[in-house]
C-alpha cells in the first residue's frame, strides 16, 4: 500500500520504483512537450460555479457508457507496455478495473496476449487498434480480439506517424529482453520480438501504421464487424461530424496524452465545440490530463459522457501492480465524489453546463 494522497504523490512514488528509461518512455509528450503541460494546466483555469443547499446526502456516481454500466465515468485509456511497470503487467491493471467496476481498453501493444487479459477480467474490455497496412493481419486481429470478448474497438486515429518523444530517442529506449508487443507477433515477418531492437521506439513499430489512413477506412472497418467503434483522437468539430457521417459509436477527444502533435490544444479546452458539434448523437469521452477527480466533473459539465486516465492507471501500477492502480482509481472516485457533493451534484446527470466557466474557447 502507498501513502498517496493524490495521484501527484502517486507518480513520485512511481519515479522511484521505475528505471529512468521507463519512466521517461511513461511520462514523456512530443518534442518540447507544451500540449502535455497544458493537458493539466487548461484544466485549473476553469471556474467552478457550485451550487448550495442540495441535498447530496447520498451521492451516486454510476453512469453508462455505450450501453455498458460502470461504477464511476472513470475508464482505463489503452497505454502500451504494462510489463515494463510491474510483472503482472495488463493482467493487473484489469483486475483493477474489475474491482472497481470500470471499463478498460487494452493497447495493441500490450505485453501481455489479449486472451489473458480478457480471461482475468471482471468488466467489459475494449481493444484499441491501429489499422496496419496489411489489412488482412488487421481483420485477423479483430477477429481475434472479438473471439477473446472484448466488447468495443477503440480506434487511434492520430498516428499516421509517431510523435517524436525526444526523451526516448534520447535514451535509445527499448523493451528490455522478454517483453514484447505480444498480440502484434505474428504479424512480424523478420520474426524478432517486436521492439527491442529500437533506437527510440516509434521506429521498431512504424511498420504497424499506415498513413494513407482515411475516414474511408472507417467504413471498410465496419464493413468487417459489429463490434462498435470508438474513434480516439479527435480534436476538431468538424473531424467529429466526419466521425458521426462515417458511423461510429463514440468520440474520444485526445490528443494521445501529448504524444503527438505539439501545441496541439489541451482536450479539455476543444471539448465544449466538439460536444456541442456532437449535439448527443453519439457519446463523447475525454483523455489527456485528468489528474484530479475534479477534472472528471469539469469534463463531464463540458459534455462528456466519461473520461479515461491514461498516466495515472501507469504510475499505480508501478506501485504494486493490481492494488497501485485501485488506489489510482480509488483515488480519483473519492475526489470526484467530494467534487459533487461541493457543487451541489447528487448524481451524473445533474453536472451541467452552467457550473463551468471556460476562460477561452478554441474555433
Ligand atoms: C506510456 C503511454 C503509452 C500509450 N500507448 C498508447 C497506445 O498504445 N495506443 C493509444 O491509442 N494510445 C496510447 N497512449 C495514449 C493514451 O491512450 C491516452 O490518450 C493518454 O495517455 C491520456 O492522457 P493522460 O496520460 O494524461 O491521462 C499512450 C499514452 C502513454 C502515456
Ligand atoms: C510504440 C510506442 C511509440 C507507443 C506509444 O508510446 C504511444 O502510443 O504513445
Amino acid at each position: 500500500m502507498s501513502d498517496a494522497l493524490n495521484i501527484f504523490d502517486l507518480e513520485k512514488l512511481a519515479k522511484e520504483n521505475l528505471p529512468p528509461t521507463a519512466y521517461d518512455y511513461y511520462s514523456s509528450g512530443a518534442w518540447d512537450e507544451v500540449t502535455l503541460r497544458e493537458n493539466c494546466n487548461a484544466f485549473n483555469r476553469i471556474q467552478v460555479h457550485y451550487k448550495v443547499m442540495v441535498d447530496v446526502s447520498k451521492r451516486d456516481l454510476t453512469t453508462t457508457v455505450l450501453g455498458q454500466k460502470v461504477s464511476m465515468p472513470i475508464l482505463l485509456a489503452p497505454t502500451a507496455f504494462h510489463k515494463l511497470a510491474h510483472p503482472d503487467g495488463e493482467v493487473a491493471t484489469v483486475r483493477a478495473a474489475g474491482a472497481s467496476n470500470t471499463i478498460m481498453t487494452l493497447s495493441s501493444l500490450s505485453t501481455t496476449k489479449v486472451e489473458e487479459v480478457t480471461a482475468a477480467a471482471k468488466s467489459p474490455v475494449w481493444f484499441q487498434l491501429y489499422i496496419n497496412k496489411d489489412r488482412g493481419f488487421t481483420r485477423d486481429l479483430v477477429a481475434r480480439v472479438k473471439a477473446a470478448g472484448c466488447k468495443a474497438l477503440m480506434l487511434t486515429v492520430d498516428t499516421p506517424e509517431w510523435g517524436r518523444r525526444e526523451r526516448d530517442v534520447r535514451n535509445c529506449f527499448h523493451l528490455p529482453p522478454g517483453l514484447s508487443a505480444i498480440n502484434l507477433i505474428p504479424s512480424n515477418e523478420r520474426g524478432e520480438f517486436i521492439g527491442q531492437h529500437g533506437a527510440g521506439m516509434g521506429q521498431a513499430f512504424t511498420w504497424m501504421l499506415d498513413p494513407s489512413l482515411t475516414w474511408k477506412d472507417v467504413e471498410w472497418l465496419r464493413s468487417i464487424t459489429d463490434l462498435p467503434i470508438i474513434v480516439k483522437g479527435v480534436c476538431r468539430p468538424d473531424d467529429a461530424e466526419l466521425a458521426i457521417q462515417h458511423g461510429v459509436s463514440a468520440v474520444l477527444v485526445s490528443n494521445h496524452g501529448a504524444r503527438q502533435m505539439d501545441t496541439a490544444p489541451a482536450t479539455i479546452e476543444v471539448l465544449p465545440a466538439i460536444a456541442e458539434q456532437v449535439a448527443g448523437r453519439v457519446p463523447v469521452l475525454l483523455d489527456g490530463g485528468i489528474r484530479r477527480g475534479l477534472d472528471v466533473f469539469k469534463a463531464l459539465a463540458l459534455g462528456a459522457t466519461a473520461v479515461q486516465i491514461g498516466r495515472p492507471v501507469l504510475w499505480g501500477l508501478a506501485n504494486g501492480g493490481q492494488q497501485g492502480v485501485q488506489t489510482a482509481l480509488e483515488l480519483l472516485r473519492k475526489e470526484l465524489d467530494l467534487a459533487m457533493a461541493l457543487a451541489g451534484c447528487p448524481d451524473i446527470a445533474s453536472i451541467k453546463r452552467d457550473f463551468v466557466k471556460v476562460p477561452n474557447r478554441h474555433f
